[in-house]
């Protein structure tokens, strides 16, 4: 097996930059570099040297002999002055000696993986924990890469285990197969399990975290649509100009509100009578962005806008809020009344609409294997031959394997670990 090496910490230039080496032939190269390697586990300073024996660095080196290692495998880390110079000839020096290559995108993880120091949910949890950019993503990413989900995987799995042996023994005893020899309490514990299933299938998915809670901004020309959406992402992102047509394309920016991740979408002004073709296209952008929205606010007459929008009276400092005199919330761009409010209440909206802060989120891989396991658990309820109900609790034990990837397909291991960047 190939030795990989890549330099795992940010792009230099940086205060340090740490070079990681992972497999059979990292103790040669600590060797090779620092002249010998250090006790296990002990960060020590070292002069770094070439083949030739020129200085590359003083630096820190750590060993970490496998199995006990974050791969499983022989790693050291190389913590050198983070200069682009530096770690181009640390690489360079790896590269020459034999059984050495640069890592692929999350290759570390994927070996940490093959050798079974994390499972397939914690590594995603790990992908999305290095995308984090909001504290809710932090706190999802933090539970998931931590085993919370492939905690709860693996009791549902005993408590299936424990379901297939009664089936068994069932079996055993009933000459017909049917379902007179199971205990009363199987159907109560298959409903039960079900059910919790069920529940955790109902929650918010773990994509809305990573989406944002998209609101978007929709209303006649010149509303004053651009002048909210700036004051609310709180960054002069779009033109807004008293000249009614001048957004055409949709804008979107991601902002952190409230620890929460927001996607808020500016759009042209909505009219019927445009005859300019670009403004024709924007406009009809701007009704496919309010359909797709989680909350639409509509910046125009009372009761005009799409269905379950928000209504915003702007340009409060002008007119008092008498453009829409019944709307929920009345700002202004300009004096800054009234955005605090509106924010909070984006925010705790999102907040019920977003995976809570307690739970687990399932991703869309997750969420179609508990779909099938559920089926399963439901059809099997139904039915009074053993077989067909032995058979059933095989299949949702693939999924719950599926789940936690005891059962794994090279195309879904390259699309996951592909998310990683080089070095992780
Ligand atoms: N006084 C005051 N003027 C505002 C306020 N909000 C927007 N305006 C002004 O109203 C005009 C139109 O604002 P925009 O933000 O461009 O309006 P829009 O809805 O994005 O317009 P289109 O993109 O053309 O559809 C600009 O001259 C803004 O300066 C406000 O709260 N108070
Ligand atoms: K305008
Ligand atoms: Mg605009």
């Amino acid at each position: 097996m190939d030795t990989i090496f890549a330099l795992s910490s940010g792009r230099p230039p940086a205060a340090i930059a740490v070079v990681r080496v992972c497999g059979p032939a990292a103790c040669h190269a600590l060797e090779a570099l620092a002249g010998s390697r250090p006790r296990l586990r002990e960060a020590r300073l070292r002069v770094l040297r070439d083949a030739s024996g020129d200085v590359l660095d003083r630096a820190m080196v750590i060993w970490f002999p496998g199995p006990d290692s974050a791969t499983g495998e022989d790693t050291a880390e190389f913590y050198l002055h983070g200069g682009a110079a530096v770690v181009v000839a640390v690489e360079r020096a790896l590269g020459a000696l034999p059984g050495l290559r640069k890592a692929e995108p999350g290759e570390f993880t994927r070996r940490a993986f093959a050798n079974g120091r994390i499972d397939l949910a914690e590594a995603e949890g790990l992908a999305d924990l290095l995308e984090a950019e909001t504290e809710l993503q932090r706190r999802h990413a933090v539970a998931l890469a931590g085993g919370a989900l492939s905690q709860q995987v693996e009791l549902w799995r005993e408590e299936v285990l424990g379901l297939s042996a009664q089936v068994e023994s069932a079996l055993d005893f009933s000459d017909e197969g049917d379902v007179g020899g199971l205990d009363s309490g199987f159907v109560y514990a298959v409903e039960r399990l079900a059910g919790e299933i069920g529940s955790w299938l109902e929650q918010p998915r773990a994509e809305k975290l990573r989406e944002g809670f998209r609101v978007v901004l929709a209303g006649p020309p010149n509303a004053g649509k651009s002048s909210l959406f700036n004051a609310l992402i709180e960054e002069e992102a779009a033109i807004a100009t008293p000249i009614p047509g001048t957004t055409r394309d949709v804008l979107e920016r991601s902002v952190s509100l409230g620890g929460l991740p927001f996607t808020f979408v500016d759009t042209a002004g909505l009219r019927e009578d445009s005859d300019d073709a670009i403004e024709t296209i924007g406009i009809a952008r701007a009704r496919a962005q309010a359909a797709q929205a989680d909350c639409v606010l509509w910046l125009g007459a009372e009761g005009e806008g799409p269905q379950g929008s928000w209504e915003v009276a702007t340009k409060y400092d002008l007119d008092g809020g008498h453009g829409n005199p019944n709307a929920a919330f009345h700002v202004s761009a300009v004096s800054g009344e009234g955005i605090a409010a509106l924010r909070g209440a984006l925010i705790d909206h999102a907040r019920v609409a977003m995976p809570s802060p307690d739970s687990v989120a399932l991703n869309a891989r997750q969420h179609a294997l508990m779909s099938q396991l559920h089926s399963a658990l439901e059809a099997m309820g139904e039915s009074q031959d053993l077989l067909i109900i032995g058979e059933n609790l095989r299949y949702a034990r693939r999924m719950l394997d599926d789940m936690i990837g005891r059962t794994s397909t090279e195309d879904m291991l390259d699309a996951l670990f592909g998310r990683f960047c080089i070095g992780k």
